[in-house]
C-alpha cells in the first residue's frame, strides 16, 4: 500500500516484541469438519481463564487453551494490543483450508473500560478454536512446530459434564441500591446545572454460588435465553451483549448503537404499547441522538463514507427494549491514518477492527457526553472500578477483520474465588432522568446474568 503520507508502520512496543517472539514457531491449521450443531457444547472444561466464546444464533467461534497471550495496560491498551497482534501474525505459520471470517489465526480479547483500570487488556490465541458459519464448520489448532507431527483435525475431546452453581446469594457491590439511586440523583443535579449532557452510571452486585461456577453453565443459559445477543467469554468475563461496538468485514464497518431503554412486562399487548412509547419518548430519543452523533464523529476519520439511519428502530430483547441504530461505513483502506496499523495481510488494509474499536471506545452509550467530562464524573460517582465491564470484547483475525461488542449484561468471574462473580449494569442519565426509574432499569439489565446463575 502506498499513500501520500507514506506507508504507516506499526509502532514497536514491548508487547509487540514479546508477541512476535512468542508467535515464532507456532503453526496454525484450520480444517473443515462436519457441521458442529452446538458450539458451546464443545467446550471441554469449566475454567473461565481457558474458555472463549463469541456466539450468536448458534454461529460464531468458541475456543479453549492458550497458545499465545498479549497483555496491555493504560491509555494505549487497545492500540498496543492491535500492534502486538500484527507483530504476532507476521511470525505465525498459518495454513487455512476454509477461508471464512473466524478461520485461520484468531485472538479473543477484552479491554478495561477505564484506561486507569488494573484490569488492562488481553488478547489470547487459543490452542483450539471451533467455528460455524452459514452451515460450514471448522476446527483450528495451534501447536509448536518443534512439538513433532500433530493431527490437523484433532479428535474433539468429550467435554467434562457441565455443573450447575446451586443456590446463589447476592450482596451489594460498591454501593447499595439506595446509595446508587442517590448517586444518580446527584448526577441529574450536575447535568441540570450544565456540567455535561449525559453520564452513564453503572452499579455492581456480587453473586456467590454454593458450587464453583462453571463458565459453560452461564454461557449455555445466556445463549438459550438471549439468542439475538453475542454470548461471550474471555479471560473471566462472561455475558450476552446486544450492542456491537464495531465489526469489520471485507472493508465494511458496522456498529449497532443502543441507547434509550424501556423494561418489558411480559405482557405482549402492554410491551407493544411500551415500544411505541419508547419510540416517541423525547428523553430517550435525545439520549439516543447523543450516542449516535458521538459514534459517527469518532468513526468518520476512518471511513470513506458512512450511512446513518434517519431514525432508530426498537430492538426487542426478553428483558428490555432499546432504541437501536445500525451505522455502517466503508473503511478507508487508502488513507494511512497515523493511529492505525495497516500491516495486516491480504484484504486487511486500513484500520483493523481493533484499531476501530480503540477509536470508538468509550461511546456515549456507555460513557456519556462529552466523553472526557462524563467519564470523570462516572468514575467519581460510581465509586468502583468497572474492570472489563462496558469495554470492548470480541475477536480479531489475522487480516484485522473481527467483531468487537461492548461488554454489557455481563459479569467478571473472580480469579481468586471460583464461587464468586461480580455483575454490572448501567443506565444513561440525562437531565430528564428519574433516579428510581434508572434503578429499576439497572435491575432489568442485571436480569440476564441473574437468570444465567439460576440453577438447573
Ligand atoms: C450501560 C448499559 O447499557 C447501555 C445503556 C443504555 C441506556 O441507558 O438506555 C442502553 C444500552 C446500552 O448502551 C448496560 O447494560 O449496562
Amino acid at each position: 500500500m502506498t499513500t501520500s503520507l507514506g506507508a504507516p508502520r506499526a509502532v514497536p512496543t514491548e508487547a509487540a516484541e514479546r508477541a512476535a517472539e512468542a508467535a515464532a514457531g507456532l503453526l496454525v491449521h484450520t480444517v473443515a469438519v462436519d457441521d458442529v450443531d452446538d458450539l458451546l457444547a464443545r467446550l471441554p472444561g469449566p475454567d473461565p481463564a481457558r474458555t472463549f466464546s463469541w456466539v450468536r444464533r448458534g454461529e460464531g467461534i468458541v475456543g479453549w487453551g492458550e497458545a499465545l497471550r498479549i497483555s496491555t495496560a493504560g491509555p494505549g491498551r487497545i492500540r498496543a494490543a492491535d500492534a502486538a497482534w500484527t507483530a504476532a501474525v507476521g511470525r505465525l505459520r498459518v495454513h487455512d483450508e476454509v477461508g471464512l471470517p473466524g478461520t485461520g489465526a484468531v485472538a479473543f480479547g477484552s479491554f478495561s473500560f477505564s484506561p486507569a483500570s488494573p484490569a488492562g487488556g488481553v488478547l489470547v490465541l487459543p490452542e483450539v478454536v471451533v467455528g460455524r458459519r452459514e452451515g460450514r464448520a471448522w476446527v483450528t489448532t495451534v501447536r509448536r512446530a518443534d512439538a513433532g507431527p500433530g493431527s490437523a483435525a484433532p479428535e474433539l475431546r468429550t467435554p467434562q459434564p457441565v455443573t450447575a452453581p446451586g443456590a446463589v446469594t447476592f450482596r451489594d457491590g460498591a454501593l447499595s441500591a439506595e446509595e446508587w439511586r442517590a448517586a444518580v440523583a446527584g448526577v441529574v443535579r450536575r447535568i441540570r446545572a450544565g456540567e455535561v449532557a449525559k453520564v452513564v452510571m453503572a452499579r455492581d452486585v456480587v453473586a456467590r454460588a454454593a458450587a464453583p461456577l462453571d463458565v459453560r453453565h452461564l454461557l449455555g443459559r445466556l445463549a438459550a435465553d438471549y439468542p439475538g445477543c453475542w454470548t461471550f467469554a474471555v479471560d473471566h468475563l462472561v455475558g450476552a451483549t446486544p450492542e456491537l461496538l464495531v465489526r469489520r468485514e471485507k472493508g465494511l464497518a458496522a456498529c449497532r448503537v443502543l441507547a434509550g431503554t424501556i423494561r418489558r412486562t411480559g405482557d405482549d399487548a402492554d410491551d407493544l404499547r411500551r415500544a411505541a412509547e419508547l419510540a416517541r419518548s423525547s428523553k430517550d430519543l435525545e439520549e439516543h441522538e447523543l450516542a449516535v452523533a458521538s459514534l459517527v464523529r469518532a468513526l468518520r476519520p476512518y471511513c470513506a463514507s458512512i450511512n446513518v439511519p434517519e431514525a432508530p428502530f426498537v430492538l426487542h430483547l426478553p428483558n428490555v427494549m432499546h432504541l437501536a441504530s445500525d451505522v455502517t461505513g466503508v473503511v478507508d483502506g487508502a488513507l494511512g491514518h497515523p493511529s492505525t496499523f495497516p500491516t495486516h495481510g491480504a484484504g486487511g488494509t486500513g484500520p483493523s477492527s481493533l484499531a476501530l474499536a480503540a477509536a470508538l471506545h468509550p461511546t456515549a452509550a456507555v460513557g456519556g457526553t462529552p466523553t472526557r467530562e462524563a467519564t470523570t464524573i462516572l468514575a467519581e460517582e460510581e465509586r468502583m472500578d468497572r474492570g472489563r465491564y462496558a469495554g470492548p470484547v470480541g475477536w480479531i483475525g489475522a487480516d484485522g477483520d473481527g467483531e468487537w461488542g461492548i461488554a454489557l449484561r455481563s459479569g467478571e468471574l473472580s480469579a481468586s474465588d471460583a464461587r464468586e462473580v461480580r455483575l454490572f449494569a448501567g443506565c444513561g442519565v440525562v437531565a430528564a432522568s428519574d433516579p428510581a426509574a434508572e434503578l429499576a432499569e439497572s435491575e432489568a439489565k442485571l436480569q440476564p446474568m441473574r437468570g444465567a446463575l439460576a440453577g438447573r
